[in-house]
């Protein structure tokens, strides 16, 4: 592996696909994923995920912008790439006649250097399940079989499309597993998700879409910040809302009361947490019900999307490197919103 694959295993600029019919699914979109890093793709249903994951794996040429995978190009350089890929589809599409084990030996002849269709089928835990059709897999299941025919040739770098829909807890448990295990052994890794738990907990780093646009991106830590914070409190008996310091001082930015229930948001949690706290201790009352949180990733892709619906967002793109450790702050695309 040479400098440049190891900085950027995946390399995105300025990305643009286009159907026919001249609908741009892809406006410009760049970033890049480092060697053995998890990057989530999210986006509301359209945003143009499969769309660019396509162009990814080199099934289409783009319509404008570079991808480099492995310092290469797939499309034009597929033989050359596809061997290092592995690529789960969100419909695998196997003949349903033959076995599990008949289907991952099938796709083992087609597989240059592929590992034991057993050991696969063990990754994923579908090694019982040899001898049973495709067809009377349950859909989970089928999801298994897609993952571990993915895993057959070893890849450096692994495409996942949506790879835990139809999951149930156990099994969406256990695909996760998988992925941190390829991680931690150094594969670099790629997916689309709907579920925001799945990226919040197993993406290094993500990517909002909508409208074929990136609308924010960063760790998911880094998303969610740019989110207000909620605080919320009974107010201590004989108290009112103007005994407290003023609001505005703490970093407020919007607050309601509901009976003696008080709900902040804040954009500096601690200071805000901090300066209640003070006060309370100060004026020796107990701030019954405290429930200080974070926004939730769902709530920040919640409200990005309305954002970026309503017209907010701005066209540029981009997401900084692994490398840039310095820079990795989250690149929100959108207005910041009250
Ligand atoms: N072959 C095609 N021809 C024309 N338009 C297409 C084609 N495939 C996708 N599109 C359109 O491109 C846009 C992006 O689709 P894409 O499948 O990439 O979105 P997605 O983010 O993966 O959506 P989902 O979450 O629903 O799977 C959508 O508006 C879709 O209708």
């Amino acid at each position: 592996m040479n400098t440049n694959e190891r900085e950027h295993v995946i390399e995105v600029t300025d990305l643009r696909r286009v159907y026919g019919g001249g609908f741009e699914a892809v406006r410009g979109i760049t970033f890049s994923v480092g060697h053995g890093e998890v990057f989530a793709l999210l986006g509301t249903n359209g945003a143009g995920k499969t769309s660019t994951v396509e162009l990814l794996e080199g099934l289409a040429p783009p319509a404008g912008g570079r991808v480099r995978i492995l310092g290469r190009d797939p499309y034009r350089e597929r033989a050359a790439v596809r061997p290092r890929i592995g690529v789960m589809l969100q419909e695998g599409g196997f003949p349903s006649e033959l076995t599990v084990a008949e289907t991952a030996r099938m796709w083992a002849g087609c597989t240059s250097g592929a590992r034991p269709t057993q050991e696969a089928l063990e990754l994923v835990g579908l090694a019982r399940r040899s001898g049973v059709r495709v067809k009377q897999l349950s859909g989970g299941e089928k999801r298994r079989l897609d993952l571990a025919l993915a895993l057959l040739g070893r890849p450096e770098v692994l495409f996942l499309d949506e790879p835990t829909t139809g999951l149930d807890a156990e099994g969406r448990q256990d695909t996760w597993r998988v992925v941190r295990e390829l991680r931690d052994a150094g594969t670099t890794v790629l997916l689309t998700t709907h579920y925001l738990e799945e990226a919040e907990g197993l993406a290094d780093r993500l990517a909002m879409l909508h409208e074929g646009r990136i609308a924010a991106s960063g760790t998911p830590a880094e998303v969610t910040a740019t989110q207000p914070s909620r605080i919320s409190f009974d107010l201590p008996e004989g108290y009112f809302l103007g005994d407290l310091p003023p609001l505005t001082d703490l970093g407020v930015t919007s607050h309601e009361t509901a009976g003696r229930t008080v709900r902040l948001r804040t954009n500096e949690l601690q200071r805000t947490a901090t300066a209640l706290l003070l006060w309370a201790q100060h004026a020796r009352v107990e701030l019954r019900g405290l429930d200080v949180r974070s926004a939730s990733l769902e709530e920040a892709f919640l409200r990005i999307a309305r954002e970026a619906a309503a017209g907010t967002g701005r066209t540029s793109t981009d997401v900084g490197t692994p490398d840039d450790a310095a820079n990795r702050g989250v690149t929100r695309k959108t207005e910041a919103a009250a």
